[in-house]
This record gives C-alpha cells, structure tokens and sequence, in this order.
C-alpha cells in the first residue's frame, strides 16, 4: 500500500515541471529523499502499479527546444561571433564551429540521459541501458574534446582521473586523452619564444631536439642546451594558441555543465567549472609555476629521507618556463624499475611518505595532479637510505590544506584505520559537514572501498569482487547521490580525494609485494603526528606543563604518537629482516 503521505510527496516532487517530475520519480538515487515517506528502501517500496500510476502521467517535454532556449542559444551564438569578429571572420567561424560542438553534444547526451533514466529501473536491462548510455555520452564528449583541444583536453584528463565519483564508462573513454595532446609545430613555438623573450631558440639554445619529450594538455617539453653554461635543460613552452581559446572555452564548460544541472539537479556538476576557472588562470601562469616550485623545494628541504627530488627552476616567463633536465622511469615502468635494481615496496613507501606530508604536514604545499605522467624514479646510489629519486614534475596546482581541517581530516583518517565508526561520523561531520546518511558515502568516497571494508579494515587490498561491488552500487544510484554530496563539501576535499585517488592508483600499477598494510601504517604516523602538533598547541595556550592536566594531557599525547611510531618501525623491521632478499637467502641456506 501506498503510505498515507506519499501523494503529498509527489506533488511536492511534480512543482518543477511535469517532465523532471518523471525523471525525478525513476531516479534510484531519490530513494534518501522518498526515505522519510516510503520508508527504507525508499520509492522501490512503492507497489509497480502505484508507481507506473504516477510515472505515466506527464509526457516529457523538450525542454531546450523550447522558444526562450532558442532565443538564448541564438543570443550566445551572437555574442560570440561579435566578439571574435572584430579579430578576424576566419575567428568568428571557428568560435562558432567550437560552440556549436559543445552545444549539440550537450543536447544530445541530455536528451540520451532522459530517455534512459526514464525507463523502470527494476528492469532487468536498466543497468545494461545505462551503462550503453554512459558509454555513448562518453564517446560524443570526447570527440568534442579532441576536436577542440585546448582546455578541453584538460577537463577530459580530470574527468578521466575522477574514478571516485564518475562511472567507469566515462574515466576510462578519456583514458586516452592523457596522451593525445595537440602538439604546437616549432615555428609557432619559435615565434612564441621571440615574442616574450626577443630571442629565438637557435640563439638560445646550441641544441633543441625537436621532438619534445612531453607534450601534455597546456605545454609541451623540450630537452636542449643552453648556448651559454652549455646546461641540459627541460624547455616548458605553453601552446600559443591556447591563450586565444581559453576565455571562450572556460564560457562554454560553464555552458555544459550548467545546462547538466539544469536537467539533472541530483548531477550538480558545475563546481568542476568553477574549479577550472580559479586554477586555469594560475596553471597558465609560469611564473606562478616558479614560485610553488621554489616553496614545495623549501618545504621537502626540512623533511629528512623522502628522496623526492624537484626539478631547479632556471628562469621564467609567463608562457615559457626552463628548468633543470631530470629524467627517471615511470612509475608504471616495472620491468625498469626491477632491472635497475630499485625496489617497488621502497618506492611505494616513498611515494606514501610523499603525499602524506604534502596532506599532513605543517604548512605543506598539496600537490594537486600526481598523475603517473607527473613522476619519474630514477637511480640514485645513496649510502643511506633509498636507492633512488623521486622526480615530481608539473608545479602548476597546488593547494594548502587550512590548519583544523587537516587536523579534523588526520583524525577522521586514524578512526578509519581503527575501525571507529563513532569517531568517523564525528570527524567526518567536522571535515565537510557530513550528516549521518551521507556518512557511509563519503567514508567510501575518502577510502575508495565499500562501506563493509571501510567498518571491517581498510588496509587489506582491493579485491575484484570489491570492485564490482562498487561499480554496480554506482549504477544503482550511488552515482548521483555521491555527486550531490561532493557537490556540498569545501572544494579542496575534492582536490584531497583527487590526490588521494591518483596516489592509490600509482601505488596499485607498482604491484608491490607487501600489499597497503605497510602504506597505511605510513598515513597513521603523518596522522598522528598531526594530531600530536595540535595536543602540543592546545597545551603551550593553557599555560603549559605546570599545570596537572596538561601533563596527562601531554602523557596521552605521546602514548599515541608511539604506539603508532612503533607499530610502522616494527612491521618495517619485520619486513627487512623476513622479506629482505639477502637476509630470506640466508633463512633458506640454514634451513
Ligand atoms: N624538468 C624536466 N626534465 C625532464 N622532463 C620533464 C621536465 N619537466 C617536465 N618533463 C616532462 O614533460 C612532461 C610534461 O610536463 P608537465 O607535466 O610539467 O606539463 P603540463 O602541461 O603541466 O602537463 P599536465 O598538466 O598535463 O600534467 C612530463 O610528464 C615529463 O615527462
């Protein structure tokens, strides 16, 4: 039976139109907010004729069809042309040429999204319809980026690292554009060169190979040498032509992604938008390049044994940027990285003592696209310590994490590593203001694993079944419910996840042999460090150790900065002494 409050419940939902109304009723993912009137289980709990009852009432309506988006279509069509027209006609065709992309891509992926969240999704071909779905949109906004290149192949490249939030379909059809960016010709770059400096590369440079040895989405790198000191230098040279595209292309993401919004208000994307148009402008900046370069350096020379190495800013200028030449292995490059005798645990390690200092450090800069492109491991024959670098390149995102919010996030991590869902849900609540139903999502969302692992224990590894698990709760409305969720949490939670997520991934393609056990226990000392700092502040402001309670305050402080101290130095020594080549060689031989 129907409950009593349900009718009340769809007219509430029916307010915004007829169309979203059915949209809305066929969304799994409404089933929090039909909870209070359905009960657990939400609108499935609703019998199917009751539900066909409401579904078939309206018939959609195309929304973007009608006169008003005509008139603003027409309108932005108008403003564009104007304002590119004055440049050159060849300009205005082609801004038009790119807003036209994007505009019919986004009304046919909207339109394509529609029709398939409008089928019954206790059908059993609603999975296998929207994951077709996911697959052909995909496809079209790829294209587009292709097509357009410039910041677009940026937004594919985000899009492609966010495998907490988007589906499978969507990351891995942009998987590609990591390595499809438009290569500037060496005229243009020559040009480029001569505008903002006065000189051209062969007065510069007594060598510059031509080929470049990256060429990402903003810039492409070239090795040369400098004519005069005769130093191999990397040669950061932004696209020229992106600078002519960026305002508009900036337009028409805020375009796409408000009109997504618009259509499917449980899918509030348009933070990415936002997010691009305060970061792009500093990531085309060098010279800013320069300076977080400089303070990442300052910042790692205080920290003892990370073996990270940063590449020496030798100058730079808004557009070019001339840096130190450093090459290594990719961290995917495993065969290499074995041959040259360098141990995959080891760098696994690194990498954790890395970008847990970066996220729990005292005043650490975040490096915000620790992407396998943006990492190198070479050799370094140290008589302490690794026996290796690691090379961290691209210093145009940055972040810093506000102070309580780190401290809150070092809690909430510690919780999750002792299993305490209590102290989750409160640190939870005082890192992004996480309510109790959203807590099970985010707790997901921050781990990267399924509720049940996260209250069992995190530091086991990823299992397929896990995986599967995952992505068929995605399918099943977790998508849109996470997407509602991040859309409400301070935006440099999203730029943690997006660290913490391309961390796990470059820690999962080194396939070490100890498993995450040892990568979590590196995350607790960072945390309890920082929890320690703040014991350590409270204590300095409420007079400091002469008063009594400050003392057992300290005490405890400290009990727990060693307790987990000692369980990393034990299980490090465990693994030296049981799973160190020589010392397992020699174990054998007295066996
Ligand atoms: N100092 C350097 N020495 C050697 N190679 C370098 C150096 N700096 C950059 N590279 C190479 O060039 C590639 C692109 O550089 P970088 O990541 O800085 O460009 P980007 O435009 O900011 O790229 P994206 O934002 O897409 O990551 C790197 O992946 C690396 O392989």
């Amino acid at each position: 039976m129907l409950p009593a409050k349900a009718p009340y419940a769809i007219r509430a939902l029916r307010r915004p139109s007829s169309s979203t109304y059915r949209l809305l009723a066929n969304a799994p993912s409404l089933n929090v907010l039909y909870h209070a009137h359905f009960g657990p289980g939400g609108f499935r709990n609703v019998p199917s004729a009751a539900r066909t009852l409401y579904i078939t009432i309206p018939k959609p309506r195309v929304r973007y069809l009608r006169p008003r988006w005509l008139v603003a279509g027409v309108s932005l069509a108008a403003v564009i042309v104007g304002s590119y027209i004055s440049e050159s006609p060849y300009h205005a065709i082609m801004a038009l040429e790119r807003t036209m992309r994007v505009a019919s891509a986004t009304a046919r992926c909207i339109q394509d999204y529609r029709h398939t969240l409008a089928l019954d999704n206790d059908s059993p071909d609603y999975a296998s319809s929207l994951s077709a779905c996911h697959q052909r949109c995909a496809r079209r906004a790829l294209k587009v980026m292709e097509k357009n290149g410039s910041i677009f192949i940026k937004l594919g490249q985000h899009l492609s690292s966010m495998t907490y939030l988007l589906p499978i379909e969507w990351t891995s059809t942009f998987v590609p554009l990591q390595d499809r960016c438009p290569r500037s010709s060496i005229e243009d770059l020559d040009r480029m060169l001569q505008q903002d400096t006065g000189f051209k590369i062969s007065e510069l440079f007594s060598e510059f190979d031509e080929e470049p040895i990256g060429t990402a989405s903003l810039a492409q790198v070239h090795r040369a040498r400098l004519r005069e000191s005769g130093e191999e230098v990397a040669v950061k040279l932004q696209h020229p032509s992106l600078a002519e595209w960026v305002p508009l292309d900036l337009v028409l993401t805020r375009f796409a992604l408000t009109n997504i919004k618009f259509f499917f208000p449980e899918y509030p994307m348009d933070w990415l938008s936002e997010e691009m148009e305060l970061s792009l402008p500093v990531e085309l900046d060098f010279e800013e390049e320069a300076k977080n370069i400089h303070r990442v350096t300052e910042h790692f020379r205080k920290i003892p044994n990370t073996a990270l190495v940063i590449p020496k800013v030798i100058w730079a200028k808004k557009r070019i940027l001339l840096l130190e030449y450093l090459r290594g292995y990719r961290v995917d490059d495993l065969a290499s990285l074995d041959q040259a005798g360098i141990s995959r645990d080891e760098v696994s390690a690194s990498l954790a003592h890395i970008f847990n200092e970066m996220i729990f450090g005292n005043n650490a800069p975040l490096h915000c696209d620790p992407h396998h492109g943006n990492l190198a491991i070479r050799p370094n024959k140290r008589r302490r310590g690794p026996n290796f670098d690691v090379i961290l390149y691209d210093h145009g995102l940055y972040r810093e994490i506000p102070v309580s919010m780190r401290r809150s996030y070092a809690k909430l991590w510690l919780a999750v590593l002792d299993g305490d869902e209590a102290r989750m849900r409160v640190y939870a609540s005082e890192v992004a203001g996480i309510t109790t139903e959203q807590f099970p999502l985010f707790a997901s969302a921050i781990t990267g694993r399924d509720f049940v692992t996260v209250k069992a224990s995190v530091s086991t590894a990823r299992s397929e079944t896990e995986k599967e698990h995952i992505a068929a709760a995605m399918a099943d409305g977790m998508l849109s419910q996470l997407i509602q969720l991040l859309a409400n949490v301070p935006r440099i939670i999203l730029l943690i996840l997006k660290t913490n997520d391309l961390t796990r991934s470059l820690d999962e393609s080194l396939q070490s042999s100890i498993g995450p056990e040892r990568t979590f226990l590196i995350m607790a000392d960072y945390c309890s460090r920082a929890v320690f700092d703040e014991e350590k502040e409270i204590v300095a402001n409420d007079g400091g150790l002469l008063k009594p309670r400050n003392i057992a305050r300290m005490a405890c402080a400290l009990f727990f900065f060693f307790r987990t101290k000692l369980k990393l130095v034990v299980f490090e020594m465990y693994l030296y002494y049981w799973r160190h080549p020589s010392w397992a060689y020699q174990r054998n031989q007295s066996i």
